[in-house]
């Protein structure tokens, strides 16, 4: 997969993109990421990338000239990106979106930041993102949680082990399930004595009822829209 983030604030991307299980797809070539600077496409000697907004009102908006320049540039060759815009008010973000999106070929992710983008930034648009119903200073963490959550499920990102891991829990929403290491006795408190007793079927199935209790719990609606799916198991369903 290729991804391509135009933001006017590169350096944030610089650690994202280095460190960790995403760095390491980057710098195995498993994944590409190219972030660039929406300043670089522009043609005036200030390089300037936002301006007042029509109709007055407070802050700046990023103007479309930069942004445009910048697509036309990136799409010239290769398959055509799917397009995210990082918006507070766009479609919100989950698991299921990040199964979707990680099928994709190529990404394109337009980073905000002042008061937004052009509105006509949104005819190159194929899908805005929300993370969360807050309101933060730009699109960049949201390009980045958008990028971690994607990137890790393409094949071989993940590496061996992990990728064997029981994900079918959280590629269907469900929240995980309780995770012990030694030692087994800390401050009185103790692992629970099955994921001691080696039964890899009794473990299995005690992860399960754990995964679907706390998710039952905390987010009936996640349990309630699998089951509309018809995404549980019967016995998943007891
Ligand atoms: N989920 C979420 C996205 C954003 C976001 C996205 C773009 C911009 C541009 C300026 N402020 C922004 C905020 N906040 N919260």
């Amino acid at each position: 997969m290729r991804i391509d983030v135009l933001t006017v604030l590169p350096g944030l991307f610089d650690c994202f993109l280095k460190e960790g299980v995403i760095g390491k797809a980057i710098s195995s070539g498993k994944v590409e990421v190219k972030v660039h600077n929406i300043r670089d496409f522009t043609t005036d000697k200030h390089r300037v990338v936002d301006d007042v907004p029509y109709g007055g009102g407070p802050g700046m908006v990023l103007k479309p000239e930069p942004i445009f320049r910048a697509y036309d540039e990136l799409t010239k060759e290769g398959e055509k990106p799917y397009v995210l815009l990082t918006e507070p008010w766009g479609e919100k973000f989950n698991q299921e979106m990040a199964v979707e999106l990680s099928k994709k070929p190529r990404l394109m992710i337009i980073c905000g930041r002042y008061e937004g983008v052009d509105e006509r930034v949104k005819s190159l648009v194929d899908r805005e993102v929300s993370i969360g119903d807050y309101v933060l200073t730009g699109g960049e963490l949201p390009a980045m949680v958008i990028m971690d959550a994607v990137l890790r499920l393409i094949p071989g990102v993940l590496g061996n082990l992990e990728s064997l891991r029981a994900d079918s829990f959280s590629d269907r929403g469900l929240l995980g399930y309780p995770n012990y290491t030694r030692p087994a006795e800390f401050r009185g408190m103790k692992v629970p004595e099955v994921l001691l007793s080696g039964h890899h079927k009794k473990i299995e199935s005690w992860r399960k009822e754990q995964s679907l209790r706390k998710t039952l719990e905390r987010r009936p609606e996640i349990i309630e829209n699998l089951k509309r799916k018809g995404l549980l198991t019967k016995e998943e369903l007891e």
